[in-house]
C-alpha cells in the first residue's frame, strides 16, 4: 500500500486505530483547507517519514488501552515535536503512553453529552470560552482517570472529568468525545483549530493546487511511456483521464469495456458522449461473451467481484498488447474504494467488499497503476472536474459500480437476468428524470433479487421475479440515507415496472441507510 510521496505540500496524518468514523476526520480538515491521509496505525511510522506532516490526529477505536496487544502511537510521533490531536482511544492512548491513567469506566457515554468550558486553550482561540456549556457526541466505555505531566483539564462533562485536556506548551490537545461526526455541532472548527491555529497551516489546499501537483506526479511517474485509461463513462474515469491527458498527450489511450452488465443504452451513449467531447483515443471493447461466460454458475458477490475485476485487467492487458504494449495501466479509483477494500493484517478494520479495482485485481498484473485520484473523495472529484472543465453530464452523473448489474443480481448473473433488470432499471431512472429528482438523488438503481412471488394478473397466476428500488442520498457513499420518495412516486414505478417489465411480478423499496446496509446490495 506504499503511495509515491505526497506533493501537496503542508499536511496532517490521520493516525486510525479502526474507528467506524475515521474517515470524517479526514473531510474536516480538508474542509478546512488542510491536505491529510489516513494510514493505519501499523503503517504510521513509515507514512510519518514519507509525509512529513506538520500535524498527526489520532483516531478512535474499538480497542481498549487495557488490552495487551492493542494499537499504540509510534514513538517517532511524540519525538518529532509537532502537536498531536487525541480523539476518544487517541486521548486514552495518549494519556496511556505520557504517563497518565486510564480505567474501566463504571459505566460509558454514549450519544449526545454537554461539556462545560473550564478554561481557555489555544484548541479554542476564538471559539469556546470559559463558563459555556457546548453540545458534544460521546462513544466510549474507558475514560482518563490521572492525567499525564503537563497537561490540564480545560472542559468536563458529567460522565467525563478530562473531557478536554491540554498542554499548550506541547501542542498536545485530547478529547474523550468525538469532534467529526455532525453531532458535535462545534466539531468541526474545533478541528480546523487545531489545523490551521495550532499547526499552523495556511488552509491553502485547493482543487487547483492539486491538478498542478497531480499533473507533474504523473509526468515523472510515467516518463515518455504509453498509459490505457480504462474508461466506464463515469465522473471518476473521465476526470483522471482528462487529467492524465493534460500532463501526457497523445501517450494516453482510453478503453472503455462493455461487460454486457451495462445499464440500457448506456455502452452507446458513453462511447458517443466521450468522443464527442473530447480528442483522446477510445478503444470500445465488447467483452459481453466473456464475462457472462465466467460468471455462469457463480453466486459469492466477493467471487463475483474477484472476476470481473481480473477479467477487466485481462481485456485491459490484450488492448494494450494492440497497441504495441502499454506500460501503464490508469483508473479512476477513490479513497473510499481503497479504505473499503483493504484490511491490514494486525490492523483493525475489516474488508467490506473488494471493489473491482483494488481487492478485485489479480495478484500479478503487468502493467503497473496509475491512479491520481487515489486520495479523493467522490465530491472532490466532482470539484476537480469542474476545475478541469468537464461537462455538467460527466460531473453530475449517478456513480455506476465497475462490476455493474453482476451485483445487483444476488445469485446467478445470466444474459436473461440482466436484460429483464436493464428493462426496470431504465423505467425507474426515466420516472426519477421526469419527477426532477435526478440531482437531489445521490445514486439510484434497482436490484433483481433471486425471490419469487405469486401474484395475479389478467385472472392469471404468476410466480415471477421481485425487485428492490434503492435511492440514496450521500455526500461521499461512505455514509447513505435512503432517499424519502413519496408513496405516489413509488407505486408509479411499481406500477409501470409490472406492466411493462415481463418476469417481474412485486416491486419493493429499500429503505435501508448506510451504516448498517451498504449502498450496493452484494
Ligand atoms: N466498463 C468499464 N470499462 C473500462 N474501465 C472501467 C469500466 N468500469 C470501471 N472501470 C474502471 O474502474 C474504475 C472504477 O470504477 P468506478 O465505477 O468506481 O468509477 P467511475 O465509473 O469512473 O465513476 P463512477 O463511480 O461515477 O461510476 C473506473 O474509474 C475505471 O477506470
Ligand atoms: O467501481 C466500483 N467498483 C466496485 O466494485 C464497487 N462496489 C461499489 N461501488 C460503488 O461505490 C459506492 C459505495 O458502495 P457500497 O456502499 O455498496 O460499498 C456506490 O456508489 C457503489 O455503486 C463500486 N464501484
Ligand atoms: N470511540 C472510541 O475511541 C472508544 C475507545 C474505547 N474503546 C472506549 O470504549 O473507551
Ligand atoms: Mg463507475
Amino acid at each position: 500500500m506504499t503511495q509515491a510521496p505526497t506533493a501537496f505540500g503542508d499536511s496532517i496524518l490521520i493516525v486510525d486505530f479502526g474507528s467506524q468514523v475515521t474517515q470524517l476526520i479526514a473531510r474536516r480538515v480538508r474542509e478546512a483547507g488542510v491536505y491529510s491521509e489516513i494510514v493505519p496505525f501499523n503503517a504510521a511510522d513509515d507514512a510519518f517519514a514519507r509525509m512529513k506532516p506538520r500535524g498527526v490526529i489520532l483516531s478512535g477505536s474499538p480497542a481498549s488501552v487495557l488490552d495487551e496487544d492493542s494499537p499504540r502511537v509510534p514513538q517517532a510521533i511524540f519525538d518529532s515535536g509537532l502537536p498531536v490531536l487525541g480523539i476518544c482511544y487517541g486521548q486514552q492512548v495518549m494519556m496511556h503512553q505520557l504517563g497518565g491513567t486510564v480505567e474501566l469506566g463504571d459505566s460509558g457515554e454514549f450519544g449526545r453529552a454537554f461539556i462545560e468550558i473550564d478554561d481557555r486553550c489555544e484548541l479554542f482561540n476564538g471559539l469556546w470560552s470559559e463558563g459555556e456549556t457546548h453540545q458534544v457526541w460521546m462513544s466510549h466505555g474507558d475514560k482518563v482517570t490521572a492525567l499525564a505531566p503537563g497537561f490540564r483539564p480545560v472542559a468536563a462533562s458529567a460522565g467525563a472529568p478530562f473531557a478536554v485536556i491540554a498542554d499548550d506548551a506541547r501542542r498536545y490537545y485530547a478529547m474523550q468525545f468525538h469532534p467529526e461526526v455532525v453531532h458535535t455541532p462545534d466539531g468541526a472548527k474545533l478541528i480546523a483549530n487545531f489545523a490551521r491555529h495550532v499547526c499552523g497551516l495556511k488552509g491553502d489546499w485547493s482543487m487547483a493546487e492539486f491538478r498542478a501537483a497531480k499533473i507533474a506526479e504523473i509526468r515523472e511517474q510515467v516518463g515518455d511511456k504509453r498509459v490505457i485509461c480504462g474508461l466506464s463513462g463515469g465522473v471518476d474515469s473521465a476526470v483522471a483521464a482528462v487529467l492524465i491527458h493534460e500532463a501526457i498527450g497523445h501517450q494516453l489511450t482510453c478503453v472503455f469495456v462493455d461487460h454486457g452488465l451495462m445499464r440500457s443504452g448506456e455502452a452507446d451513449q458513453v462511447v458517443s458522449l466521450f468522443r464527442g467531447h473530447y480528442n483522446i483515443p477510445l478503444v470500445h471493447v465488447n467483452a459481453e461473451t466473456l464475462f457472462l461466460s465466467g460468471l455462469a454458475g457463480v453466486t459469492d458477490p466477493e467471487a463475483k467481484r474477484k472476476f470481473i475485476g481480473k477479467t477487466f485487467i485481462d481485456v485491459f492487458e490484450d488492448e494494450a498488447r494492440k497497441i504495441g504494449g502499454a506500460e501503464f495501466l490508469a483508473q479512476g479509483t477513490l479513497y473510499p474504494d481503497v479504505i473499503e477494500s483493504v484490511s491490514f493484517t494486525g490492523g483493525p478494520s475489516v474488508t467490506i467488499k473488494s471493489h473491482h479495482n483494488v481487492g478485485g485485481l489479480p495478484e500479478r498484473m503487468n502493467m503497473k497503476l496509475v491512479e491520481p485520484l487515489r486520495e479523493l473523495f467522490k465530491d472532490e472529484v466532482r470539484a476537480l472536474g469542474r476545475e478541469l472543465g468537464l461537462p455538467d453530464i460527466f460531473v453530475g452523473r449517478h456513480p455506476f459500480p465497475g462490476p455493474g448489474l453482476a451485483i445487483r443480481i444476488p445469485g446467478e448473473v445470466s444474459k436473461d437476468r440482466c436484460d429483464i433488470l436493464r428493462k426496470a432499471d431504465a423505467i425507474y431512472l426515466e420516472e426519477i428524470r421526469n419527477a426532477g429528482l435526478y440531482d437531489a438523488i445521490w445514486q439510484a438503481f434497482a436490484v433483481l433479487l433471486p425471490v419469487r412471488s405469486v401474484g395475479v394478473m389478467g385472472d392469471g397466476r404468476t410466480y415471477d421475479n421481485v425487485l428492490a428500488l434503492r435511492a440514496v442520498t450521500s455526500v461521499d457513499g461512505m455514509t447513505a440515507d435512503a432517499y424519502h420518495f413519496s408513496g405516489e412516486f413509488l407505486s408509479r414505478c411499481a406500477t409501470r415496472i409490472i406492466n411493462e417489465v415481463k418476469g417481474i411480478n412485486r416491486v419493493t423499496y429499500d429503505y435501508t441507510s448506510k451504516p448498517p446496509g451498504t449502498i450496493e446490495w452484494e
